[in-house]
């Protein structure tokens, strides 16, 4: 993997771009640990405003999507008023809410009590239930790793399942559901582009990623195994991409709110 941002580098994205950043390319970005912070409390996962305010310029200037694990509403919540194109339930809800089949829901809910059965009484369980997935978060306390260890034997009873592990969570999928990489292809035909860049940090991204070149230039985020052939060392460092981009189109290069320089 090579820091996208070191200036050895600096070629590749202006590359990517095109002859005056002009190519009709998408910008797909993860959420949780991509533009915002990992933070114990799901609900309080929030930009940076320094990263909201980069964001909507370059929402601005190419197509942008935020492509998350969470939720639709939920991502919509954070990222809406900033970026068009918002996919949730890690691909299922493309651009918008999608109504769930009642096979899934079913499905969902029968997964959802196993588990609490399964589970009760291990320390520091929660769900976040999205309806056509669920995150089984394990993170809270401090003997997290044992109540991880139950995670695992309670989720690998379920029947019909993709289990994507993620950062201390679970996620539970139907195995037929679309993945990640799948939305990235629908939105590049959708929206016309002809190579999307996907930023992101976790295994439920691997998905986007294992597209490959030439229409994904995948950019991972922190440490860590990835089929992604760029990085960038830290989540800190999406602010510092994101002018690069603005930067690029742009011809400007802009105010800077906060974060690492380059
Ligand atoms: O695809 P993403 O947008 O990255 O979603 C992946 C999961 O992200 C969320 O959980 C993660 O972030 C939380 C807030 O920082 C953190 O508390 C948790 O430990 C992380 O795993 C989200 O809550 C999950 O539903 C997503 O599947």
């Amino acid at each position: 993997m090579k820091d996208l941002l070191h200036p050895r580098h600096r070629a590749a994205l202006d590359r990517f771009l095109g002859e005056g950043a002009r190519r009709p390319v998408l910008l797909a970005f993860d959420y949780d640990g991509v533009l915002a912070p990992i933070v114990k409390d799901p609900a309080g996962a929030r930009m940076r405003p320094s990263t909201r305010t980069l964001l909507a310029r370059v929402a601005g200037l190419y197509p942008v999507a935020v492509v998350s694990g969470r939720a639709w509403r939920d991502t919509h919540r954070f990222v809406g008023d900033v970026v068009p194109t918002v996919v949730g339930n890690h691909g299922f809800e493309l651009g918008h809410p999608v109504p769930v089949p009642a096979r899934v829901l079913r499905t969902v809910r029968g997964w959802r009590r196993q588990l609490e059965a399964a589970l009760e009484g291990v320390p520091g369980v929660h769900f976040e239930d999205k309806r056509s997935t669920l995150a089984i978060h394990y993170g809270l306390t401090r003997s997290w790793r044992r109540s991880e260890h139950a995670v695992y034997e309670a989720a690998n009873q379920l029947a019909g399942t993709r289990l994507i592990p993620g950062k201390k969570v679970l996620n539970v999928l139907p195995h037929d559901f679309p993945s990640k990489g799948d939305a990235v292809r629908a939105l590049l035909a959708r929206l016309g582009c002809d190579a999307a860049l996907y930023a992101g940090d976790d295994v439920t991204d691997e998905d986007a990623f294992a597209v490959g070149e030439p229409l994904v230039f995948g950019v991972h985020v922190g440490s860590g195994r990835t089929l992604a052939p760029w990085c960038l060392r830290a989540q800190e460092d999406v602010d510092a991409l994101l002018e690069r981009l603005v930067e690029a189109r742009a011809g400007a290069r802009p105010r800077r709110a906060a974060g690492r320089a380059r």
